[in-house]
């Protein structure tokens, strides 16, 4: 349901190039936690970025559900990336401006069904179990950064995407909200037959996944 043929991804800086992606495939199933491992440097992110939507490949396709992401113009793919991607990024970018409970039914704006009373209700269920119910209300500086991550990830599955594209997302915080965090994904991926793909250093995380991967100058391996 989610693949990637022949990814390539060349970046130009000045007079000089690196190829920060080198012909990589993958094809993951509905319900499957992939967890992607690798050196610095070696093109998680990059990967990560092309596989949502966010970056243009230089070459090679992304199938979601059949749907060829960098096929479509603009629209077509924020609307792929809006209803059925959830990125959870290494830093949270949440919108200042905006309690947490605005932040995390924001996506639901741009869904077909728009903003409902139902996504108030979701929003913050999944701020209860990402343990910031009494945080309803507070905005992104009231809160510390481990907090403001388990804002991202509540946003991140608003929409209940079939695909959830995470990198490191439980980099910074203690082990037992680590816990909370990757309990409250494999849930959320066996309730909704969603797929995971986790770039993570944390080998203990990677190991609770079906397939690691390893990421090596840009290849998968
Ligand atoms: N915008 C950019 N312009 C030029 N080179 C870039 C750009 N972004 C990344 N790179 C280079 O592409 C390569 C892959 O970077 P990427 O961020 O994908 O690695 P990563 O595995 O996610 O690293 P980390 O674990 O440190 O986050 C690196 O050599 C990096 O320097």
């Amino acid at each position: 349901m989610f693949t990637v043929k022949e990814l390539q991804k060349i970046y130009h800086f000045g007079t000089e190039s690196i190829e920060a992606l080198q012909n990589v495939n993958l094809s993951v199933k509905r319900g499957e936690f992939v967890a992607i491992i690798g050196h610095s440097g070696s093109g998680k992110s990059t990967l990560l970025s092309v596989m949502g939507g966010l970056m243009r490949p230089t070459g090679g396709v992304v199938l979601i559900e059949d749907e060829d992401l960098w096929a479509k113009n603009d629209r077509g793919r924020a609307r792929i990336r809006n209803t059925k991607v959830g990125f959870i990024f290494q830093f949270a970018s949440l919108i200042p401006t905006l309690t947490c409970l605005g932040n995390v039914m924001l996506p639901c704006l741009f869904n077909p069904k728009g903003l409902q009373w139902a996504n108030q209700e979701k929003a913050q269920q999944l701020l209860q179990q990402v343990g910031l119910a009494d945080k309803l209300h507070a905005y992104p500086n009231e809160l510390s950064g481990g907090q403001q991550r388990r804002v991202a990830i509540a946003r991140a599955l608003i929409n209940n995407p079939i695909v959830i594209l995470a990198d490191e997302p439980t980099g910074d915080l203690d082990e037992e909200t680590e816990a909370e965090i990757m309990k409250l994904l494999l849930t959320n991926l066996r309730q909704h037959q969603a797929t995971l793909i986790m770039v993570t250093h944390n080998l203990d995380i990677a190991q609770r996944a079906d397939r690691v991967l390893q990421m090596k100058k840009g290849r998968l391996q």
